[in-house]
């Protein structure tokens, strides 16, 4: 099996979920049987409605939800709970909500993106190393965030800014595969365009992969190399933008009144 620690670690598929099932106790059936692979630089976007299991798929990707059946590999390394701190180095992660700390600056929540790396007590001092203190402000000059926010309290920041932040501390690990669950959800279309855009940008130039889940059917076309269309647990499409069709986004979003409502949109 191939280690984390050799240097051609990630030339098999940076991912690999394979017969994944997953139901909450007294509920339905949120992951059926689901298996795909993701090859290394790709942009892949898990598209699907609001309960369709998209954030339950990305949370069993990187351990916090545990699979009723299936496996998930990420560069070819079981996601399991002895595994996991390993796991966690190659996977850098933006969220919905942004998931800052609003009281530390934007650099330091930017760091505290190695914490697999660090010792407990320099994350309890926050005192970092002065090489990730210059990565930090490099990343941050990188997406896009002016100088004079990098020592502001994240609280300040406006939500464009927040995301500016979090793909920043995404990718501090230089990591093989970034999980990103509805990561423009609260941003306005615009800001929603653009952040998009640097996500795709910054994976690229570093090399990761992308599992971003989406519900917006113009932004997955946009800027994904690959869709994966997920409905009630199950995959319904998995293609390119281009293979997108009305009958393919039926199949993803059923034929209800507001399948094509215009929040969904951006
Ligand atoms: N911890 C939990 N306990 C019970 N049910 C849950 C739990 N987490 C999710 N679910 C249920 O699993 C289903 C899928 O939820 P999930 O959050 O994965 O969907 P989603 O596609 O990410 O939706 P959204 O776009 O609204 O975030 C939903 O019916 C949800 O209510």
């Amino acid at each position: 099996m191939q280690s984390f620690e050799s240097p051609a670690a990630c030339a098999e598929p940076v991912l690999q979920v394979s017969g994944a099932c997953k139901a909450f106790p007294n509920g339905p059936t949120v992951l059926d049987k689901v298996s795909f692979d993701i090859e290394p630089g790709s942009f892949c976007v898990l598209l699907g409605a609001s309960g369709s299991g998209k954030t339950t798929l990305l949370r069993s990707v990187i351990g916090l939800n545990k699979l009723d059946a299936g496996s998930v590999r990420i560069c070819g390394v079981e996601s399991s709970p002895k595994n996991l701190r390993r796991i966690r180095r190659k996977v850098g992660m933006v969220h919905q909500d942004f998931g800052l700390s609003g009281r530390l600056t934007a650099a330091r929540n930017v760091m505290s993106g190695t914490a697999p790396d660090l010792p407990i007590w320099r994350l309890m001092l926050q005192a970092y190393p002065e090489y990730m203190q210059r990565k930090a402000c490099s990343l941050l000059s990188r997406v896009g965030l002016e100088a004079g926010h990098v020592n502001r309290l994240v609280n300040g920041l406006s939500g464009g800014q927040k995301q500016r932040v979090g793909i920043a501390r995404a990718l501090i690990n230089a990591p093989k595969l970034i999980l990103a669950d509805e990561p423009v959800a609260s941003l306005d279309p615009q800001t929603a365009q653009d952040v998009m855009h640097l996500l795709r940008q910054m994976a690229k130039e570093q090399g990761a992969a992308v599992l971003c889940s989406l519900h917006q059917i113009n932004l997955s076309r946009t800027f994904a190399d690959r869709i994966i269309g997920l409905r009630e647990g199950r995959i319904v499409f998995d293609g390119p933008p281009g293979q997108l069709s009305q009958e393919a986004l039926s199949r993803i979003f059923g034929t209800g009144r507001d399948v094509f409502s215009p929040s969904m949109v951006a």
